[in-house]
């Protein structure tokens, strides 16, 4: 069993600028590479877990993400950063068109995403770390047994309900490797 570091998508590795599913509208957050190197040297897995309910109100197709998500995959792979897995939900019980239309187990804040992530991975969530931008990926890391969350400011804004579930507020994933050598 390892430890690993999840990782929010938009607000943490890209810049969340609204349902971003195309190349040219993701843009990377500074520093993400390295941190995430430093993470993988420090015995971490990396396994991202993103909401995507822009597939579920029909804004773009789960083909789409997928050819994002490659690109992306490919762009750690440059940098010399393998990530273990990538997780997301295409679902809204309420928004979604469809079988998209579900009240699923995996939509943060369930912590569906994390719980499959551990069993394929064998992750210690005991031991584990979650890196996110809103309220909503707090309770899913709490939800799922996640000890260490921590609350980045590269996302869309810091709640006061965000900060009361997380550990900690960082400026950015840039920060967190650093965290997590200071605890
Ligand atoms: O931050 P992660 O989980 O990687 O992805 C979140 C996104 O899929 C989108 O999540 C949406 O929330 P709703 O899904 O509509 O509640 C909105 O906040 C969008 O602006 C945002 O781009
Ligand atoms: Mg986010
Ligand atoms: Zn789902």
């Amino acid at each position: 069993m390892s430890p690993a570091v999840f990782l929010d998508r938009d607000g943490v590795i890209n810049i969340d600028h609204g349902y971003v599913h195309q190349v040219d509208d993701f843009e990377y957050v500074e520093g993400v590479f390295d941190a995430c190197r430093s993470l993988k040297e420090m015995g971490y897995k990396l396994a991202v877990v993103t909401n995507q309910s822009g597939i579920a109100r029909g804004m773009y197709s789960e083909d789409q993400f997928h050819t994002l998500t490659e690109w992306m995959d490919w762009n750690f792979v440059d940098k010399g950063v393998e990530l273990d897995g990538i997780y997301y939900c295409p679902h809204h019980a309420e928004k979604g068109v469809g079988d998209y239309k579900q009240d699923c187990d995996c939509r943060k804040p369930k912590p569906g995403m994390m719980l499959t992530a551990a069993k394929f991975l064998k992750i210690d969530l005991s031991q584990s770390v979650m890196v996110g931008d809103k309220r909503d990926d707090m309770l899913a890391a709490q939800a799922a047994g996640i000890p260490t969350r921590i609350l980045v400011r590269t996302g869309k804004s810091v709640t006061d309900e965000a900060i009361a579930a997380a550990s900690v507020v960082l400026d950015s994933i840039a920060q967190v490797p650093g965290y997590l050598k200071s605890l």
